[in-house]
């Protein structure tokens, strides 16, 4: 930098360290798709257009002159660089600064430690949308100039994808260039040339970004043009430029015109994804209000899925212009569902904040929900196993709508499937329609883990009934059946909490008589026994009661009547919001060690009583997946309980 230069001088920042991180893994890993930074950059550019047509509602002098939204595309061969560039809304200095040297949103960490967990991490950047940062993939420097609609000022963004970048000033001839927007120059590595090439271009556009509704326009190759001159020069010769995409809001289009790959094409390129659409939907409104729905739910999983915010990510449009992601058209419990809502009847220049108490908006929502809801049934009754793999992705999302829409909740009970001791897969229609004799109730147990639920003593009773029990392994399980619903007038009833009784419910053919099942000499006296466990326990069990619910197992634990069950309980206090209700310990009088502690208790001796009784007590949490209070105390305990066994 001279004296005599007038220009800002040029400025290092470094990369937040997240950035950083993301941009060592695009750079050294090797991934197979590299396609997707093209399509990022389209939408980018998209975006920009999209938000200078909305301010621009307001203030038309945004537009000035050049109103006619383009994305262009440049190869140079001679200069090894891919130029895409739009006259959208533009960044100033400092929004250069924090748009392309942080990334706002949440769950990066976790997506970063999960794209360098993957061998191949190309799902991954398209399911999250690293946008930008992508082009890093392809190129080994970047240069972006960039002019915000209205101002004075265009400013350079220059980075190699190392430690950081740098801001300058435009020069003369950029400036001029760039009147309004961004242009962004890719230099690019050896082996990316091919996307010099203006076939593969097309291709990618026509894969990816066909329906973004600016022109995108293919530029004649500027090395090839005019390859004797310098790249800049060559560029502003009058080569004819191509439209490559065709730029029509899909959504708008009649359904008996589009055919099942416009519908994965769209989706692709509106969602920004990779895989199949599990589920299409696109229907238009006439009447009262006017309006086309174009929506999907993915296939694949979707990494924001328990982003703390829960939003819906439809986009709303007016009139074909976009207005914002974030118009709550679809409840969170709808989540995945993406896709566009474009308005007839909502004025242009709504504001984003008045959208949300807006009574059109409110009835649209209503209606696409419902609509989803009845899509989604049809798919569970015409294509079960499509569906299967829908309720596996979602159906914990789904499964929200429970306590936070009452109205809906026969039809998502109707939707939902379960895994229980019958099966997988299974809805509470074929469970109702195989209920046992006498059975009254929808029985159920909640847990973490599905495979411990399965070897839940509490299950014995029932399966020596054949009674099917629902096995919940979802976070969000413990909550809904929290609120008591009904299906079909039969009550969800868990199996670890309060009483159950299954004596008007005939054994199963298969079971033993429930007598045989355990080895006690004689019954015992069940008062002296309950007496002698209450006095060893003293307050940490609110009660002792003889269990209805066990046949093989000697104990288990379960919640009183009218507390939070004990999942819910569990799940209250990770959030120290446990209600302190303390369980009811349930014994199998029929079992050999409770035979034992009757035994003991009648012989006078207190101490090995009370013994056996923590011993129960343990044994029952631990099978409930916790750890005994006093871990140590129960490691002693059971040794002097072997050694005295074995001494006998
Ligand atoms: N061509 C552009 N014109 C104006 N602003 C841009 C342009 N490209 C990027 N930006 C700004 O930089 C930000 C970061 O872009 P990036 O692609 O990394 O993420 P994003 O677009 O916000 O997220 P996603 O890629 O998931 O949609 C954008 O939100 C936008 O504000």
């Amino acid at each position: 930098m001279t004296d005599t230069d007038t220009r800002t001088p040029r400025e290092a920042h470094a990369f937040q360290a997240e950035v950083a991180e993301l941009l060592h893994l695009m750079v050294h890993a090797v991934y197979s798709e590299t396609d997707v930074f093209l399509r990022e950059l389209i939408s980018n550019a998209s975006d920009a257009c999209d938000r200078l047509r909305y301010e621009a509602i307001a203030r038309p002098e945004l537009l000035a002159d050049d109103s006619a939204l383009t994305i262009r595309l440049r190869p140079d061969t001679a200069a090894g660089t891919l130029t895409v560039s739009d006259n959208g809304i533009g960044m100033d200095r400092q929004e250069l600064i924090d748009n392309l040297g942080t990334i706002a949103r949440s769950g990066t960490r976790a997506f970063i430690g999960k794209l360098a967990a993957a061998k191949d991490g190309s799902g991954l950047i398209g399911q999250f949308g690293v946008g930008f940062y992508a082009a890093f993939m392809v190129a080994d420097r970047i240069e972006v100039t960039s002019r915000r609609a209205g101002a004075a000022e265009a400013w350079v963004w220059r980075s190699t994808g190392a430690q950081g970048f740098e801001i300058e000033a435009a020069d003369a001839a950029r400036a001029d260039r760039v009147r309004r927007g961004t242009e962004i120059v890719l230099h690019l590595k050896e082996d990316a040339r091919k996307y010099l090439d203006a076939h593969e271009i097309e291709r990618i556009v026509h894969a990816y970004s066909d329906h973004i509704q600016f022109p995108i326009m293919l530029e004649a190759d500027a090395g090839k043009t005019d390859a004797g001159k310098p790249a800049d020069e060559a560029a502003s010769s009058d080569a004819a430029p191509r439209q490559v995409n065709t730029a029509s809001a899909v959504w708008q289009r009649a359904k008996s015109e589009l055919k099942p790959e416009d519908y994965t094409q769209a989706y692709r390129s509106i969602c920004g994804a990779f895989d199949e659409p599990a589920m299409t939907l696109h229907y238009r409104v006439e009447g009262r209000q006017s309006y086309a729905v174009l929506l999907f739910v993915p296939s694949g999983s979707l990494f924001d899925l328990f982003d703390p915010a829960r939003k819906s990510h439809l986009k709303l449009y007016v009139r074909r212009v976009y207005i914002t992601d974030d118009a709550s058209l679809l409840p969170s419990w709808l989540r995945f569902v993406r896709g566009v809502v474009d308005s007839e009847d909502l004025p242009l220049n709504i504001s984003r904040e008045m959208l949300q108490n807006n009574p059109q908006v409110a009835a649209m929502r209503k209606a696409i929900t419902g609509r989803v809801l009845a899509e989604l049934e049809t798919l569970a009754t015409k294509e079960p196993e499509r569906f299967a793999t829908v309720w596996e992705q979602f159906g914990a999302v789904i499964k929200e709508g429970l306590y936070e829409e009452p109205e809906r909740r026969e039809a998502i009970l109707g939707l939902a499937r379960f895994t229980s001791t019958a099966g997988s897969g299974r809805s509470l229609a074929q469970y109702v329609a195989d209920l046992r004799e006498n059975q009254t109730e929808i029985y159920y147990l909640v847990g973490e883990d599905i495979d411990r639920l399965k070897a839940n003593p509490k299950l014995e009773a029932a399966r020596a009934r054949g009674i099917e029990v629902l096995l919940l392994t979802d976070p969000v399980d413990a909550l809904w059946t929290s609120l008591r619903l009904d299906f079909q007038g039969k009550g969800f009833k868990s199996l670890s909490q309060g009483e159950v009784d299954f004596s008007l419910v005939p054994l199963a053919d298969t079971a033993k008589p429930e007598a045989d099942q355990t080895a006690a000499d004689a019954a015992v006296d069940e008062a002296a026994v309950i007496a002698a466990v209450k006095l060893a326990l003293g307050d940490k069990v609110s009660d002792v009661k003889a269990s209805q619910r066990l046949t093989d197992s000697a104990a288990c634990l379960v919640a009183g009547g009218f507390g939070p069950d004990r999942e819910l309980e569990r799940l209250l206090a990770k959030q120290n919001r446990a209600s302190g209700l303390k369980p009811v310990l349930e014994l199998n009088m029929r079992h050999a060690l409770v035979g034992a502690l009757a035994r003991e208790s009648a012989a006078g001796h207190a101490d090995e009583a009370a013994d056996l009784a923590l011993l129960l007590l343990e044994q029952a949490q631990i099978l409930d997946g916790e750890l005994p209070d006093d871990p140590a105390a129960f490691a002693r305990r059971l040794e002097r309980l072997v050694v005295r066994g074995v001494a006998r």
